[in-house]
């Protein structure tokens, strides 16, 4: 998160960190008491290491009541997913267990309702994400507020030229914005997840390149159909 600020510890208890070899990975949200929303560009970074999720934490490396490191079962990164581009770019993660609820550790509810977030609408992204283009990554949970923009003005030559489907949606990025290592995490809107960091463009805190998350409602019967088959 380029611009943020460290977040009032554990006020976003959907947050998680994927992580591989103790080190974050990428962002995450827990959907459910078993069920992790996050990118499937984040497996790309995995090799056949285990990936781990840490739920309930605000610093990475201090101990906290709550936190904890939570195994895999499953990874359902969505089937149209691909390397080249931003398309589909949903990873489900089935936990290795149901995770206690409790006031560090609560599950985001995600906009089911397919219309785009108007413009001009105020929204939040957090994550343990690079906090300068140096490369420096914080200890502790960090968020920023960014307005989205419309898909016409997100389709202008000088920002994506065409490339924002339907299923994607921007923010402005001028100064804030999402960065590496944030992918994954949830753009929450109003209190509800709208949409999931997406890598897109490796720039960050460019105004001409605003940030890409994957819009999360286009997706809400995959991710039914996915937890209707899964073996608890
Ligand atoms: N909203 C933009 C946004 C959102 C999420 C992730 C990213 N970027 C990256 O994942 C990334 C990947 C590799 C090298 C990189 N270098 C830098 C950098 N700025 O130095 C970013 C990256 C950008």
């Amino acid at each position: 998160i380029l611009r943020g600020q460290e977040t009032p510890p554990h006020q976003r208890p959907y947050m998680v960190s994927l992580q591989v070899g103790g080190k974050h990975l990428c962002g995450g949200a827990l959907i459910a008491d078993q069920w992790v929303l996050s990118a499937a560009h984040c497996l790309e970074e995995v090799g056949n290491e285990t990936l781990q999720v840490l739920v309930g934490a605000h610093s990475l490396s201090e101990a906290e009541p709550n936190k904890r490191l939570v195994g895999v079962r499953a990874l359902f990164p969505h089937p149209n997913s691909s390397v080249e581009n931003n398309h589909d770019d949903l990873l489900l993660v089935q936990l290795e267990e149901r995770v206690a609820t409790n006031p560090h550790v609560q599950a985001l509810a995600f906009q089911r309702n397919d219309r785009d977030v108007p413009a001009g609408t105020q929204c939040e992204v957090a994550g343990w994400g690079i906090i300068s283009n140096t490369g420096k990554l914080p200890d502790k949970l960090q968020y920023v507020e960014l307005a989205v923009i419309s898909r016409t003005i997100c389709n202008t030559r000088i920002h994506y030229d065409g490339a924002i489907t339907e299923k994607l949606m921007c923010t402005e990025s001028k100064k804030k914005d999402s960065c590496k290592g944030d992918s994954g995490g949830p753009l929450v809107c109003n209190g509800v997840a709208e949409g999931v960091v997406a890598t897109g463009s490796r720039v960050c805190g460019n105004w001409k390149k605003p940030g890409i998350y994957t819009r999360i409602p286009p997706y809400a019967a995959w991710i039914t159909s996915i937890w209707d088959a899964a073996r608890p």
